[in-house]
């Protein structure tokens, strides 16, 4: 549900980057297959039992499978929901259409490092020519503070793209004064406690900090409970879709399963808006879309 509006006073632009596990660590997990040279025909699983492989590997199925146990933290936290009802786990799925890329307007383009805000007027290609369709605009975050959420793509194609966007959460404040949140310190399990991870608390998104990732469909995305998220955006060829499992927690309170903030352009500058560009990934070594 739509808890609040934030104004976006400037012109504002960020370059994805890659999906990686590390880069992606601040907001959860990203997920793909760890050694994929690693099959159970080439893999002893005496030395699989004895951690040659990483993220909790054992061997599973008489041998005929590897099975990593740690990819990914699913948490919930419906205990600490107000409303006292309970979450139950619900696998859903989500058929995104493609979005279409759009000139970055002003935009200059950010380092992809989320602080890119712009104004540089460089709104036309290197040539001079029209602007390059290679941006989407970022009208809405939310959350899902009192569960993790996994987006699983149907595909296992490197081909398939998708948009992660994400933002980190401000300190708290009068605006988000009274939106249910799990507590921070009760929430946190001896694992988190462990690997010192934490939950990102009742603030509102941190715009100015956002960050974007492409993800390939050989990759799949949780974010943890609580982290500002933009709606899933899959990139490719228009009318397309990327079919993604979706595995969290709901307990139907809409206020506590969805809080949303839309992000609206304030004063009549039409480039007050935020706008994630997305480089050719051929630069990364992946196939043109
Ligand atoms: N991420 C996304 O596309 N959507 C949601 O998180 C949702 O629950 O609607």
């Amino acid at each position: 549900m739509l808890i609040h509006a934030l104004p976006i006073t400037h012109p504002q632009s960020l370059t994805a980057e890659p999906l990686t596990r590390p880069a992606f660590a601040p907001f959860g997990d990203a997920i793909s297959n760890p050694r994929p040279d690693a099959r159970p025909s080439n893999t002893d699983p005496a030395a699989i039992a004895n951690g040659a492989l990483p993220f909790g590997a054992v061997s599973a199925n008489q041998g005929t499978a590897i099975q990593y146990r740690g990819l990914a933290a699913v948490r919930e936290y419906y205990a600490q929901a107000p409303s006292g009802r309970a979450g139950a786990a619900r696998l859903t799925m989500f058929v995104c259409g493609t979005r279409e890329l759009e000139s970055g307007g002003s935009s200059g383009g950010g380092d992809g490092n989320g602080d890119g805000d712009v104004g540089n007027g460089k709104g036309k290609g290197e040539a001079g020519g029209e602007a390059k369709k290679d941006s989407v605009q970022v009208t809405i975050l939310e959350r899902h503070p009192f569960t993790s959420q996994t987006f699983i793509p149907l595909t296992a194609d490197a081909s398939k793209r998708y948009l992660v966007i994400v933002a980190p959460s401000l300190p708290p404040g009068a605006t988000d004064e009274g939106l249910p949140v799990p507590d921070a310190e009760a929430a946190q399990g001896a694992t988190e406690k462990a690997n010192g991870a934490k939950l990102p608390g009742r603030g509102l998104p941190n715009v100015r900090r956002m960050r974007a990732f492409v993800a390939t469909g050989e990759q799949a995305v949780t974010y943890a409970a609580g982290t500002w998220h933009a709606p899933m955006m899959a990139l490719g060829p228009a009318d397309s879709t990327i079919d993604f499992l979706v595995v969290q927690f709901a307990n139907d309170v809409p206020v506590e399963d969805c809080q949303e903030v839309a992000l609206e352009r304030q004063g009549s500058d039409e480039r007050s808006r935020i706008m994630v560009r997305v480089p050719d990934a051929e630069r990364w070594g992946l196939p043109k879309l």
